[in-house]
């Protein structure tokens, strides 16, 4: 055995500004590898970790390092992409390794607890080949059913107690993993077939007779005949469950029938995630698609990443899964990222129809283990086989966290999407901007696609580092549709309105239904919520741990935060003056909802919003009744704005654009221009030219004359104007600094040292400190300090700055208790 002591420097699921190495006991020096997991305890507490071992070295560092605990992986389940990728994330978005692993890994792939340590179910079978010690484990586990390892430690008076554990382990007396199996179980199904003794013509006519009186038997052992197609040429195996239900027999009956040595149950692993077989070709392009297809590829085989510009339903999606089905071919993974889970369910149908289980899905609302298959089918990838599952990955934005080592092509859809970036927690990334670092380490392609470019993508187009590629036409040579704009100050004046309708809108409406056609009604979910207030005191119900008004639910008749959940029942009477003039003011999708009802009692509506979606299949169930026409008007936020693809949507309505142009951010405009043009985008897709109506107190605004236009150029133009002259990006990097604290006044001293500091080195560059638009979240106070970087300067300079300022800061006394969070690119 070799003598050499081996250290491993760990990232821990925490959020601790480094690494941490532990020292390797002699018997898992063969074991350790980088990218598999240990357990190792970190802190003063007992509390153990699983880590991801990043780097294997001899040199023991400056602090007595600890013992890792145990070795959990047979091989590394993260790769070195993905530790470099890290790595980046980390550094860019200034973030600790532990924030970085956290959202890479799936939960079920880090024990952050505990470990649990537990007697193996056959451990009286070793129990005479234990020594003292662990003699002394195993009893102590007898009583105490579960153990941790400090506790352990404690019950035998020894420090390091790995080398037992270790031994009990391969002695198979314990199990120490046992809380990661428990966590990622692979689902098993049971099967009923013919016991050797029954598998064969003669006896099976014996037993026929012999069980001839018992008549639920025979019609088992009937069933299990049919479902196993027993004489045709290839006999098919059986569930159990099917067994049942077709025989329509209990469990007992087939017990009865293995006790008499006629059936056998067997278990297989089945996979979660449900097959899906490829049922046709892809489509065949047209002329403009070609086109676009082929300056895609010149521009891949220069290395640079593509833009590509193409109005809404140009058919930019049948251009990706051309561009799939080439990756593919070249035995490459492709990586296909999209914003929104509501965007997926219908991506998803139209690429398994042609890539079959060659495509996966992985989100948030993936339970842990269907995420965890994904990971290891992701992992396993061996591009000499054929018949790798998820080959291609679709999802948002974690999905660029798995562990690809043959990435070929990263596709991302409606690249414009703010839904891209992760606001909280951190690492705070831009998954857009992330996945094209990500495509650099693979040396893979990326393809970033939208009808309306994010201002930044654009400008890098113009500016030749992107490669601009457009398309200009609707597929089937469908018009674009006509945009009008219904004005409402002067319909409310002349009192037109029907309650949220203008006249335009209601006539547009009545018009589509006549003609079967549906219809998608959208409002931005940023502002008009529905408030209660008392109509004699001018009373509002307010969040008693932030700084904003409940926001009414007609569902549950509740007051709710959207902020931090907190929540009250509708009063009946006002809190303030006792008086019962209590009324709903503001209007959301619920309430769109609720006048379509009053004014069209007989039309099918459905609404999409956080509410409605909460659901994992909601969004499906949502999107299939408005596919197959059982609904005929969508109400919804901004989910159902992008990418869906209807046929026989005619109409579409922005029921109030002001609270978005309004909105206090350098990005309104832009975004405004995006929502607006992208929910057009839904309306006269497939043969009849299609409406929208926009309802707004400015109708002769600039952005809405652009939306009505059809001009995103002249948008471009505009906006770069301003973005130039009040230092934004694309021009500017923006660094938001967010101080937090509990009470308003030390948060003050504490934010004006920091931005007092700041300002000495980076001047004018520095705004603020400023209370945001919420100043309190969840009873604690925030102000925010903007830093703004010129694109020629050093990001990492201006961010080494920062961090010393930041460690320096922390230290003094004006800080105890105060947060500092960093977002790089904050917009
Ligand atoms: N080559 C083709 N052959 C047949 N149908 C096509 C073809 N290209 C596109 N289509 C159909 O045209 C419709 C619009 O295409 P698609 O959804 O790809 O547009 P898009 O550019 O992605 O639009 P958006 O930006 O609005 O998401 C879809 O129903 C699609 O199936
Ligand atoms: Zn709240």
């Amino acid at each position: 055995m070799s003598r050499v002591t081996y250290f491993v420097d760990l990232v821990l699921p925490l959020p601790i500004p480094n690494l941490y190495t532990y020292r390797v006991p002699v018997e898992f020096s063969e074991e350790i590898q980088v990218g598999k997991r240990v357990i190792a305890q970190f802190g003063k507490g007992t509390k153990l970790y699983t880590g991801i071992i990043v780097k294997i070295h001899e040199k023991a560092p400056d602090y007595e390092a600890k013992y890792i605990e145990a070795v959990l992986d047979e091989y590394p389940i993260v790769n070195s992409f993905q530790l470099k990728f890290w790595k980046w994330i980390e550094s860019y978005y200034m973030a600790n390794p532990g924030d970085v692993m956290n959202a890479a890994l799936p939960s079920s792939l880090k024990l952050a607890s505990e470990t649990k340590i537990l007697l193996h179910e056959n451990f009286r079978d070793v129990i005479d080949d234990l020594s003292d010690n662990e003699y002394l484990i195993v009893e102590a586990l007898e009583v105490r059913n579960e153990l941790n390892v400090a506790e352990i430690a404690e019950i035998l008076g020894i420090k390091n107690i790995h080398g037992y554990i270790k031994k009990l382990i391969e002695k198979k007396a314990i199990v120490v993993e046992e809380e990661l199996k428990r966590r990622y179980k692979p689902k098993m199904e049971s099967y009923v077939r013919l016991s050797p003794r029954a598998n064969d013509e003669e006896q099976l006519k014996l037993i026929f007779d012999e069980i001839s009186r018992a008549g639920k038997q025979v019609e088992a052992l009937m069933g299990f005949i049919q479902l196993n197609q027993r004489y045709s040429k290839q006999p098919k195996a059986v569930r159990k469950v099917d067994l049942q239900k077709t025989a329509n027999i209990s469990p007992a009956i087939i017990n009865a029938l293995v006790k008499k040595e006629v059936f056998e149950i067997y278990e297989e692993e089945v996979n979660r995630i449900k097959m899906a077989e490829a049922q046709q070709e892809s489509y065949d392009l047209n002329e403009e698609q070609l086109r676009a297809f082929s300056e895609i590829k010149s521009a891949f085989s220069e290395g640079k990443v593509t833009l590509l510009h193409g109005v809404t339903s140009s058919g930019k999606t049948e251009v990706y899964i051309q561009l799939i089905e080439e990756a593919l071919k070249a035995n490459k993974q492709v990586l296909y990222l999209l914003p929104e889970i509501a965007l997926t369910a219908q991506i998803v149908g139209r690429l398994q129809k042609v890539f079959g289980d060659k495509v996966g899905v992985y989100h948030s609302r993936y339970n842990e283990n269907e995420r965890a298959e994904v990971w290891n089918e992701v992992l396993k990838f061996d591009p000499t086989n054929e018949n790798s599952r998820f080959q291609v990955i679709l999802g948002a934005r974690s999905a660029m966290f798995l562990p690809y080592s043959h990435l070929g092509l990263v596709i991302v859809d409606e690249e414009h999407e703010n839904t891209f970036k992760q606001y909280d927690p951190a690492p705070r990334y831009q998954a857009r901007d992330a996945s094209i670092v990500l495509a650099n380490m693979h040396k893979a392609n990326v393809l970033l696609g939208s009808a309306t470019p994010s201002i930044e993508s654009y400008r890098n187009a113009k500016d030749g580092k992107y490669q601009l590629v457009e398309m200009f036409k609707r597929f089937g040579n469908v018009q674009m549709p006509e945009v009008l704009c219904a004005d409402i100050k002067d319909a409310t004046k002349k009192k037109k309105m029907k309650s949220l309708f203008s006249p335009l809108l209601f006539e547009a409406m009545e018009e589509a239904l006549e003609n079967k056609e549906q219809i998608i009604l959208f409002q931005n979910r940023r502002g008009y919520s529905p408030i209660m207030i008392c109509e004699t005191c001018g009373h509002t119900a307010e969040c008693k741990n932030c700084d904003v008004g409940l926001t009414y639910h007609k569902y549950t008749n509740r007051l709710n935060c959207h902020y931090c959940g907190y929540s009250i029942a509708t009063p009946k009477v006002c809190p303030a003056c006792g008086d019962t003039a209590i009324k709903v003011k503001g209007f959301g999708t619920e309430k769109i909802e609720e006048e379509i009802g009053i004014y069209f009692p007989d039309v099918k509506v459905a609404r999409m919003d956080l509410d409605t979606t909460r659901a994992k299949n909601a969004y499906h169930t949502i999107i299939n009744q408005f596919e197959n026409q059982e609904v005929q008007i969508l109400v919804g936020t901004q989910m159902v704005t992008k990418g869906l693809d209807f046929s026989n949507v005619s109409l579409v309505g922005i029921l109030n654009a002001d609270n978005m142009l309004h909105f206090p951010d350098f990005r309104s405009y832009e975004r405004s221009y995006q929502l607006m043009s992208q929910v057009s985008g839904r309306a006269g897709r497939k043969s009849k030219r299609g409406k929208v109506i926009i309802q707004s107190y400015n109708p002769d605004h600039q952005i809405i004359r652009n939306v009505i236009d059809h001009d995103y150029h002249t948008m471009f133009k505009n906006e770069v104007i301003d973005r130039r002259n009040f230092k934004y990006p694309p021009y500017y990097r923006l660094i938001r600094i967010t101080l937090k604290h509990r009470k308003a006044a030390e948060l003050n001293i504490a934010a004006d040292f920091f931005a007092r500091d700041m300002k000495a080195i980076f001047g004018n560059r520095v705004l603020g400190p400023e209370f945001p638009a919420i100043a309190k979240i969840r009873n604690s106070y925030h102000k925010q300090i903007i830093l703004k970087v010129e694109k020629s300067a050093s990001i990492q300079a201006s961010k080494d700055h920062l961090m010393k300022i930041y460690t320096n800061a922390i230290h003094r006394n004006e800080f105890k208790g105060v947060r500092v969070i960093f977002d790089v690119d904050p917009y």
